[in-house]
């Protein structure tokens, strides 16, 4: 996947398809969203798995020439500004390919971006001045938010494994304007062990079972999804977790986050991280933009979850955003 960027494109057809007519979600799936969606955003959520979603997309100050320039080129599309942030837009799913093939996405001046995606970099809050690891980057989107955040100072360090995609990160950062990065071709488990406690900040933007990506308008996207790819996510996922932690500097903030409703994927993750290591604390997360999320669950299966959970945010699927799943932790510093 695009990483938590909403990369399918439905046809005219299905984004108007009638639900019943729709194959229905796998058993297991459904039984998650009623288990971990509260019942007041539950129709909007089942709904939101029925329909196109809109397009969020947010204006790249690295590659922007002229703003009011680039408003004017866009206005013929019905875009309408996120409250809360600046230069974040939404628009209906019937201006995706129009938005898709416009001059401004060529050029890096405009990136299509998922809101929840967006929120893991605001929760992380890169300065201009700081070292900042990337541990599982590609396709990029958040790396280049976090570059546009420190306004392509300081550093960031970008991992990212698997070769193709390290050269589309690294294809993306360009066309975006980013000059504040180094990639490594790296698994983001040995990390922490070649330079512990040295990042300012660290987001873990973990590798998972997508589950945001399971739409009843293509039974495809739930092809490659299972119970067992949730238990083998949760697997890398402790690794990756540690390595973050191991990698950053007492006082930092580590956020983590996935694009999967699950919590043997997120919770429960962070859950054991906790168990094992009182340096971290779960803390609230900046949260600039109203968005349709629910704290993080601190029972599961049975099992009581350190009470820090609550701080964690899981955003609920809607029509204009993704399922997502983020935690903010703090390591503390000697002596506090
Ligand atoms: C959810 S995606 C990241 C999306 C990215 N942060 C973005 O916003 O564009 C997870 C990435 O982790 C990579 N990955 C898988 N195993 C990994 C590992 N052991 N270490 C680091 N990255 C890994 C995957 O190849 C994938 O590119």
């Amino acid at each position: 996947m695009a990483g938590h960027e909403n990369n399918r494109h439905p046809s005219p057809a299905e984004a108007t398809a009638v639900p019943d007519s729709l194959p229905p979600l796998p058993p297991a799936f459904e039984a998650l969203l009623h288990a971990v969606i509260p019942p007041p955003w539950q129709a909007q959520a089942l709904a939101s798995y029925t329909t196109a979603k809109d397009v969020v997309f947010r204006l790249n100050p690295l590659r922007l020439q002229d703003r009011a320039a680039a408003m004017q080129a866009l206005a013929a599309l019905p875009v309408q500004p996120v409250p809360g942030v600046s230069d974040v837009f939404r628009l209906p799913p019937r201006a995706r390919t129009a938005l898709t093939h416009h001059s401004l996405v060529a050029d890096g001046s405009l990136y299509i971006q998922g809101i929840a995606s967006m929120a893991a970099v605001w929760a992380l809050q890169p300065q201009p001045h700081e070292e900042v690891l990337d541990l599982a980057a590609a396709p990029g989107g958040k790396t280049a938010l976090m570059a546009a955040c420190m306004d392509n100072r300081g550093r960031i360090a970008a991992v990212e494994p698997v070769r193709a995609r390290f050269f589309r990160l690294k294809a993306n950062l360009q066309r975006l304007g980013v000059r504040n990065t180094q990639l490594y071709l790296k698994d983001g488990r040995q990390v922490g062990r070649l330079v512990p406690q040295r990042f300012d900040r660290v987001l873990l933007d973990a590798p998972c079972s997508s589950e945001a990506q399971i739409t009843r308008l293509d039974p495809r996207s739930w092809a490659h999804w299972s119970q067992r790819k949730v238990r083998a996510s949760a697997q890398v996922q402790a690794g990756l977790l540690a390595s973050a932690a191991d990698a950053l500097k007492p006082g930092g903030v580590l956020v983590y986050s996935t694009c999967s409703l699950s919590p043997e994927e997120n919770e429960c993750v962070l859950d054991v991280l906790l168990r094992h290591r009182d340096d971290l604390q779960p803390e609230p997360a900046p949260w600039p933009c109203p968005l349709p999320a629910v704290p993080g669950l601190t029972e599961w299966a049975g099992q009581t979850l350190h009470p820090g959970l609550v701080h964690a945010r899981r955003i609920i699927p809607t029509e204009w955003t993704d399922a997502f799943f983020l935690c903010r932790l703090r390591k503390r510093s000697p002596g506090s």
